[in-house]
């Protein structure tokens, strides 16, 4: 019998259901040593080369993968992101150095997408200013907005874009879409370019990935664009909107609000001054990259990641969900 195959696992909360499935394919999870909620990203890199060692897969939460990395473990076949964005792992090396890296798309999009609602609802009913009011012994009724019959505009329209498209239409709002990459057959939605989608959009909700032509996409001129009461949510990736810019146009009163479950601080921690002015304010609402973690979202996360190591050790098909990560 061969020996089993090791696989590192430094995502955290990865469950049991997930590793089983590992055991039952002949894989052997190597712990990262992590507290089961702690983030990898800061994994030292002697730390991580050590856990490395032998190792053939590795499902990684949101630990750079750089090339030196793989370049120094020859064994390791395949790197399966627990999620779905991947822009901080170095792809064309992997591809080069003949790596699989895949992701586990369509686990979280409900969860992103209850997340983008939630940030909105909570704004527009100004969740977080009566419950501070309350808590401080401020009896007030605070009026709020309705979502129906506003006008949203949505920046990216893949997997997670048509989530909140889908749960947007029932609320009754008009939705503008500014994507790479239009669907004709998607209902719903009405496409525009950027520019109109800024000036036009009572919500502006970002679900494009993170790369060199979309960052900063949200920065002061587009804000500057905005509508005065318009709110930015940022449920994909830190570094979309430029925080500091973000920051001061909420200072000025140039927009509404914002909803964001992630931070430029998140790559930088230079930026964690801004990130928490930011979530201080009564106009903001701040989850730390949550959105995508429900406890389903999790739970397909893992078990996708880990058939899409064993796929990819094997040889065989990739199930559905498991998706090579070749480039945006
Ligand atoms: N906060 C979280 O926990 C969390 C969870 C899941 C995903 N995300 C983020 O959400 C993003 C979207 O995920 P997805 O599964 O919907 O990805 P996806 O690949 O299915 O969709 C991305 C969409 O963005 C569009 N796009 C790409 N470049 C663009 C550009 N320059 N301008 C406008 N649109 C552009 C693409 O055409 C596509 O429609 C991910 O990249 C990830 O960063 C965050
Ligand atoms: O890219 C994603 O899907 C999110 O950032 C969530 O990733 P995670 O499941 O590794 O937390």
């Amino acid at each position: 019998m061969s020996a089993p195959r090791k696989v590192l696992v430094t995502t955290r909360l990865f469950d049991d259901a997930a590793a089983e499935y590992l055991a039952e394919h002949g894989c052997v999870v190597v712990p990262s040593g992590l507290p089961g909620d702690a983030l990898d990203a800061d994994i030292p890199d002697a730390t991580l080369s050590a856990l490395l060692e032998g190792v053939e897969g590795w499902i990684v939460g949101m630990r750079a993968v750089t090339r030196e990395i793989l370049a120094a473990h020859p064994d390791l076949k395949v790197i399966a992101r627990r999620g779905v964005g991947y822009e901080r792992v170095d792809v064309a090396s992997a591809k080069a150095l003949g790596r699989v890296v895949t992701i586990a798309a369509g686990a979280n999009d409900d969860a992103v997408a209850d997340h983008t609602l939630a940030m909105i609802l909570a704004l527009l009913r100004r969740l977080k200013e009566s419950d501070r009011a309350i808590a401080a012994g401020n009896w007030r009724v605070l009026s709020g907005y309705d979502l129906t019959g506003k006008t949203v505009g949505l920046v990216g329209l893949g997997r997670i874009g048509k989530a909140v498209a889908r749960r947007l239409h029932g609320f009754g709002t008009k939705v503008l879409v500014a994507t790479r990459t239009p669907d004709p057959d998607f209902p719903f939605v009405d496409y525009v370019p950027l520019d109109d989608l800024i000036a036009q959009s009572d919500i502006i909700s970002i679900h494009a990935p993170l790369t060199s032509e979309t960052r900063h996409m949200i920065g002061a001129d587009a804000l500057a664009a905005m509508k005065p009461h318009a709110l930015v949510i940022n449920t994909s990736r830190g570094g979309l909107v430029d925080d500091r810019a973000l920051l001061a146009a909420l200072e000025a009163g140039r927009i509404g609000g914002a909803g964001l479950d992630v931070f430029e601080a998140e790559a930088d921690a230079a930026m964690l001054p801004v990130a928490a002015a930011l979530a201080a304010r009564p106009d903001v609402v701040a989850t730390a990259h949550a959105s995508g973690s429900s406890a389903e979202a999790l739970a397909r996360g893992n078990l996708i990641s880990a058939q899409c190591v064993v796929a990819a050790l094997d040889g065989t098909d990739f199930p559905p969900g498991c998706l090579i990560a070749d480039g945006r």
